[in-house]
């Protein structure tokens, strides 16, 4: 194995620790950031992942509140309850727990959100904000993976980014931070013909599909950082990401690990947003 290993469960301990001591000031101001996550359904996933939301809070001292919801709430009631908080001056980031049940839009939810509370960065104004370079919210994924490259040093400018995968929450936004950072990008999905051709051009590969372990050393030129955000609970419970860690490792100059890669540096950037909120600074 050659690469070395961005440890992000690190690297979001670190953060943690100077959040902490800016919450310490805020609250001296007489200002107790919340963060309310609204979790519709119990999908296991989501419940585990708004745990980790949960304790990450707690280390910093933000105030979390958890709203559960039936599988079967509607979408009405959805919406009053985000117009509810949106207008509580003690809540400072709304966070609704993606995906919903099918009989909801989310993007009337995404909407319906204050774009002074989304510290998801999902709303189309702060999405807007974020492709015109202007201070917003920025989508705790992708502000994640930037944060974990620039930790290590890692030149962005002029490099060529590759990206499997173009969601809303993950892939374009990710290209779009990483333009705004002077990267050439491109986008790869599963219309993608000859997908090789592409990444093994990657000085960057940023992989965020969802199936595990699809991505092997045949995928990547020699040296290149490989950042892996997918998240895959195989059957026998383990978590694994989308590379094949071992392979990929052999071939890379940096790469992610899945467990305590990219999901670890996505909560710590969301309490950075939460902070950010409590501050009134959007
Ligand atoms: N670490 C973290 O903090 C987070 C991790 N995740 C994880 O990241 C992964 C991706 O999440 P998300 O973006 O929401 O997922 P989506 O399912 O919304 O998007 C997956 C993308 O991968 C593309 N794709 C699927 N199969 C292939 C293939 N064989 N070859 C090339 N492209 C393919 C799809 O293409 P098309 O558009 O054509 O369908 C799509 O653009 C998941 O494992 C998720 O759990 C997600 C959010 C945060
Ligand atoms: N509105 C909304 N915002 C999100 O940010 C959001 C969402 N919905 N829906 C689901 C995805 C996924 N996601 C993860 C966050 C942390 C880990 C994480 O911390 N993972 C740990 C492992 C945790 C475990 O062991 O289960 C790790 O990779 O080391 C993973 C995945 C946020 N998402």
């Amino acid at each position: 194995m050659s690469a070395q290993i961005i440890n992000g469960k690190d690297l979001a301990q670190e953060l943690r620790l100077e959040m902490k001591e800016e919450v310490v000031k805020l609250k001296d101001t007489g200002v107790n950031p919340n963060l309310t996550v609204i979790l519709v359904g119990d999908n296991p996933a989501s419940r585990s992942y708004v745990k980790g939301k949960e304790k990450a809070s707690a280390q910093v001292g933000i105030q979390s509140e958890v709203i559960e919801l039936s599988s079967s709430v509607t979408e009405e009631k959805l919406l009053e309850i985000i117009h509810k908080l949106n207008e509580d001056p003690s809540v400072h980031g709304i966070l609704v727990q993606l995906p919903l049940p099918d009989h909801i839009h989310e993007q009337h939810i995404i909407e319906a959100i204050s774009p002074t509370k989304d510290v998801d960065g999902f709303h189309p104004i702060n999405i807007g904000r974020m492709m015109t370079g202007q201070d917003t919210f920025l989508p705790c994924t992708p502000f994640g993976i930037i944060t974990m490259l620039k930790s290590k040093s890692i030149p962005i400018a002029g490099k060529h980014v590759v990206i499997i995968g173009r969601s809303n929450i993950v892939g374009k936004p990710v290209g779009q931070l990483l333009l705004n950072e002077n990267a050439t990008v491109t986008h790869c999905h599963s219309r993608t013909s000859n997908l090789k051709e592409y990444t093994t051009k990657a000085d960057i590969l940023i992989v965020a599909i969802g199936k595990p372990n699809i991505i092997d050393k045949e995928y990547l030129k020699a040296n290149a950082v490989v950042i892996d955000v997918g998240i895959n609970r195989l059957d026998n419970g383990s978590l694994t990401g989308d590379v094949d860690f071992d392979s990929a490792a052999s071939k890379a100059s940096y790469i992610t690990p899945v467990p305590k890669g990219v999901g670890p540096m996505t909560i710590a950037m969301l309490l950075h947003n939460t902070i950010k909120a409590a501050k009134g600074l959007t």
